[in-house]
Formats: structure tokens, C-alpha cells, sequence
């Protein structure tokens, strides 16, 4: 059965009012829509461990830099709804952004420190817009627990601060990136790659695992980063944003491997921005 799919923001109070009183678990899953399976990996993580379940789909204005970037993005609701289908979703919530953004919207939810570098340094005002956005998102939908992609390190490590920051009565679960069968890691935006620019993207995890591998081997760690980014030119990437290796709770910049560190990166192929991220 396809979900029931909530357009206005106040129907879902009376609804996850009547699963509280009967003491149920609710989980969230936030998305953009243009679902893929790392997003079905997320639902069904919220499936076992909550007896109900909401997506929510929110091309969120407030998170995009780049005007193009908000019209270019894929809008496939059907598809998604048939996805979602079989994996006995509660609630859809997908309003309209004047449903989230009334006349007279004031508030921004700012996590410093964490947002600055990388995403922050070259999305100008994104984690402002996402932070915004989840917390409101986390208030209409009174989730207990709320699912996210490891894929997206930085925005999971922003997300687990304010929770904590603001006492906010939720748990925040990190899941792991789902790839393809050659390592890509799954995106929405990956369906703008045309083919010749889709058989380069797997050289970046390819690239990130080889480098990780000689770190842990003992090799310095700004020239093996520095030979990375070139090699992700030669595979014919037209430019990376970044391409570092950072701790993986602070997101400071690391030399070593003392304390558990997260290799990330962003770089741009065949007109897409790319993003991925591993353990190192
Ligand atoms: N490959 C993946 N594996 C696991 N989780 C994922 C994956 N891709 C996205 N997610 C998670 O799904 C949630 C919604 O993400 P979003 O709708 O932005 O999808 P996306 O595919 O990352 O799109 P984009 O092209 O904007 O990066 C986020 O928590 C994100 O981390
Ligand atoms: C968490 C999110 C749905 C908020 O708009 C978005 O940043 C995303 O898709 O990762
Ligand atoms: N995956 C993070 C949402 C965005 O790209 O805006």
C-alpha cells in the first residue's frame, strides 16, 4: 500500500498523538525525495526498530546555495511513493515550502565550529538551512529516533550536536553509506551523470580507499592527500573542493591516526558535485 502522503504540517500532530497514547515509537526518516536505496536503507532501519515510521520528502530552499542547483534538482514523488510502498510506511510528510516557511519565518538554527569547513566553506549558508529545517522537522513530527546517512558525515556529526545542544528528545542514528556494485557511493545527483562522466565517479572511493590504505600503512599525511587530489584530476575529475583527512567527531583537520579520523571529500565531474566519505 502506498503511504498516505501529509501535505499540510498540522495533520501530523493528531496523528502521532494517537500513536503516543498508545505508547508507539516513532521514527523519522528526512529526506529530499528522489529516493534511492541508500534512503530505503534508512527506512528500513526505522522499520526495525519503530513501530511507526514517517518519511519526510523537503526540497528545503533554505539549504540550497545555488539557485540552479534548487531548480536542477530531481522532483520524482511517484517513484518515490512506489519505493516506499513495501516497506509499510506509516506517513509521508511533504508539504509545500510556504507549509514550513510561513509569511514571517524568523528563526535559524546555527551549529558553529562544525558547519564551518568543507560543505560549510563551500555551501555558504547550507548547514544553516538543513539544522533550520531538521529541527522543525524533529518538532512536527515528535520523532523518538531519526535515521541519516553516514554519506553525509558532516551534515550526521551537526545533527547529533544540536540534538544534544538543545535537548532535544530524540536519538540520532547514523547509518552506513549505501554503494553501488563499483563503490559509488549512492546520490540522488548521481543521476545527472551522463555515462562517460558515471564510469569516472567510483575512482573517487577508489582513490580515497587507496589513500587510506597507505595512511594506515604509515604514509604522511598532506602528501598522500595532495597525490590523491592529483590523481582524482587524472581520472578526470575537472576540480576537488576538498579532500581531506579530518577527525571524525570534531571534523578538526588531523596528521595521524591517534583518535578515530574520517577521510572526506568533494569534487566536481561531468557538471556534478560529488561527495563521499570513509573510515580511515
Ligand atoms: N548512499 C547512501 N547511503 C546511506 N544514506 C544515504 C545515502 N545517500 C543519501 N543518504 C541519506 O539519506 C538522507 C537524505 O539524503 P538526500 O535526500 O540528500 O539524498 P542524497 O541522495 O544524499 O541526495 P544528494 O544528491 O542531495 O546528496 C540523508 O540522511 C542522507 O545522508
Ligand atoms: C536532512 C535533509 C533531508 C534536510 O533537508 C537533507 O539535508 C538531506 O537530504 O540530507
Ligand atoms: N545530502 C545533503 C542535502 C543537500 O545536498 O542539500
Amino acid at each position: 500500500m502506498p503511504p498516505p502522503v501529509l501535505r499540510r504540517v498540522a495533520m501530523m500532530r493528531p496523528l502521532v498523538a494517537g500513536w503516543k497514547r498508545a505508547n508507539e515509537t516513532v521514527g523519522v526518516v528526512p529526506t529530499m525525495g528522489a529516493l534511492h536505496e541508500g534512503h530505503l536503507s534508512l527506512v528500513r532501519a526505522a522499520r526495525a526498530e519503530c513501530s511507526r515510521v514517517i518519511v519526510t520528502i523537503f526540497i528545503n530552499p533554505k539549504q540550497f546555495n545555488s539557485t540552479e542547483d534548487l531548480a536542477k534538482y530531481p522532483r520524482t514523488e511517484d517513484e518515490d511513493l512506489a519505493l516506499l510502498a513495501p516497506l509499510g510506511v506509516d506517513a509521508v510528510l511533504s508539504p509545500p515550502p510556504e507549509e514550513v516557511y510561513p509569511p514571517g519565518f524568523a528563526t535559524t538554527v546555527s551549529v558553529s565550529g562544525l558547519s564551518a569547513p568543507m560543505e560549510g566553506e563551500h555551501r555558504p549558508g547550507h548547514f544553516d538551512g538543513m539544522a533550520t529545517v531538521v529541527t522543525k522537522l524533529f518538532g512536527m513530527t515528535e520523532a523518538d529516533r531519526a535515521y541519516f546517512g553516514q554519506k553525509d558525515w558532516q551534515q550526521l556529526q551537526i545533527v547529533q550536536r544540536f540534538v544534544a545542544d538543545l535537548n532535544l528528545p530524540l536519538t540520532v542514528v547514523g547509518c552506513e553509506t549505501i554503494r553501488e556494485t563499483d563503490g559509488l557511493a549512492m546520490s540522488s545527483r548521481n543521476r545527472r551523470l551522463d555515462p562517460a562522466a558515471r564510469a569516472i565517479a567510483p575512482a573517487l572511493h577508489r582513490i580515497m580507499q587507496e589513500s587510506a590504505a597507505l595512511i594506515r600503512a604509515g604514509a604522511p599525511v598532506p602528501e598522500t592527500m595532495k597525490t590523491a587530489r592529483a590523481q582524482l584530476v587524472e581520472a578526470g575529475f575537472a576540480s576537488v573542493e576538498y579532500l581531506e583527512l579530518r577527525s571524525a567527531a570534531t571534523l578538526d583537520r588531523v596528521q595521524d591516526l591517534s583518535a578515530p579520523a574520517r577521510m572526506l571529500a568533494a569534487a566536481h565531474l561531468g557538471g556534478v558535485r560529488l561527495i563521499d566519505n570513509i573510515a580511515v
